[in-house]
């Protein structure tokens, strides 16, 4: 060996990478979530050490720094208790945070027990290993010649529905499936969604096997819908997200964003998801929320309608309100419906696959005094070499079941093209 890989040597074994951590937590099956806040350069990594996760009831005001992964029809959609499994950061590892070199890895909590240090002790031994993970990031598309016509089927259901006046809104989703071949590098992707959309919320999370009885499942994102939100300062946020178009031109060149323009049926659309949040105020008699837009914002290679909602939780002595907006937020009409129970009920009855954690919401809790939690959308549940997208479109009764159909392609290439 020479000098100069000798001292590479040196630096590789004295400092895990997140890959050699997050390999060490699926071979140890210790559940783990790896995530990068909007606009932020640090990635985080927790692992949790304890019991199996079983689903209970969120409050972000009693719980230790962790990670939440909630399911969509979880008890939360008919008890306002936003259910979620809670990993709890018993590891924490940083990197990439600002002034320190790229890649390096920060320990920011370590459990001293036996269980942390016989963890620790699995890190060094995964990173003496020459090849920490496989290295497959390359995949195909599985066709599914029905897909298309099944999709438009229930559309054309759910807008005669709306014509009927059963209800005004529903989202109605689907699956692609992608083969990687062999079990994928699931850092390596991580690394490129970040790369690729800087004001996504970027997550992995690993649940191994007997979480909520289900197999071992990885599940990837880059979501651009925050759900809700509370500072180190208290200000909390929300917002109404919806509408749906490309950001590009069909010659490929970018919109700009000012050049946007938008439908009757959009701008509906995403004034229902509007009127949701602010009727979750009333509800709550807070008339104190500051609301901005809507305004177009761009998420990857698509642009939405956005109003942001804030609230400064200090002014109005409400340090709750990030905890009671969950419970009433979710499932929001972004990816549900209105009225809530006869969308979700149509949804029910009619998609074909179970959604998961797909439009449920995840993110970090009580990290640095701050808790942002996000809808699960533009997402990916990998299992072994085969991962499942999931993307969904907003229904009303002007719906046009190919644009619709259309519009969830889209959806599904944010993370198609961020992870090539
Ligand atoms: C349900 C999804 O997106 C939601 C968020 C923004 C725009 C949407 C729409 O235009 O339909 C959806 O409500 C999804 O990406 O699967």
């Amino acid at each position: 060996m020479t000098a100069l890989s000798d001292s590479l040597a040196t630096v590789r074994l004295s400092s895990p990478s997140l890959s050699h951590i997050w390999q060490t937590a699926y071979e140890t099956a210790h559940p783990a979530a790896m995530w990068r806040l909007p606009l932020q350069t640090e990635k985080q990594l927790i692992v949790h050490l304890g019991d199996t996760l079983t689903e209970q009831p969120t409050d972000l005001d009693e719980r230790p720094p962790g990670f939440a992964i909630g399911l969509f029809n979880s008890a939360s959609a008919t008890h306002n208790e936003a259910s979620a499994y809670y990993l709890q950061a018993d590891q924490h590892y940083v990197a990439d945070a600002p002034g320190t070199a790229p890649g390096s890895v920060q320990t920011r909590h370590l459990t001293h027990t036996a269980v942390g240090e016989a963890f620790e002790q699995a890190v060094w031994r995964v990173m003496q290993q020459d090849s920490p993970a496989s290295a497959a990031t390359s995949f195909a598309e599985v066709p599914d010649p029905e897909a298309q016509a099944n999709f438009e089927a229930t559309v054309a259901e759910a807008v005669t529905e709306m014509k009927a006046g059963n209800f005004w809104k529903v989202v109605i989703s689907r699956t692609k499936t992608l083969d990687f071949g062999q079990q994928p590098d699931v850092t390596v992707l991580f690394d490129r969604l970040c790369a690729a959309y800087p004001a996504a919320f970027v997550s992995a999370v690993f649940l191994p096997e007997g979480t909520g009885g289900q197999p071992a499942q990885i599940w990837l994102s880059a979501t651009p819908e925050r759900l809700v939100s509370v500072d180190a300062n208290g200000l909390f946020k929300t917002v109404a997200l919806a509408g749906t178009q490309s950001a590009y031109y069909p010659d490929g060149t970018l919109k700009r964003t000012a050049d946007a323009l938008w439908s009757q049926k959009e701008i509906e659309e995403q004034a229902l998801v509007s009127r949701y949040i602010i009727g979750c105020f009333k509800k709550i008699r807070l008339r104190e929320y500051h609301e901005e837009g809507p305004k177009t914002a761009q998420a990857g290679n698509l642009m939405h309608l956005c109003s942001q909602y804030s609230v400064d939780t200090r002014a109005v002595n409400f340090p709750q309100l990030g905890t009671v907006m969950l419970r009433l937020l979710h499932p929001t009409s972004a990816v549900c419906g209105m009225p809530r129970p006869e969308a979700l009920a149509f949804i029910q009855a009619h998609e074909r696959h179970n959604r998961g954690f797909y439009a449920g919401f995840l993110g970090p809790v009580n990290i640095d005094a701050a808790s942002s939690l996000f809808v699960h959308i533009r997402c990916l549940k990998l299992a072994g070499q085969t991962a499942t997208l999931y993307a969904g479109a907003g229904l009303t009764e002007d719906s046009d079941p190919q644009k619709e159909w259309l519009e969830t392609e889209m959806k599904c290439q944010t993370l198609v093209r961020g992870m090539r």
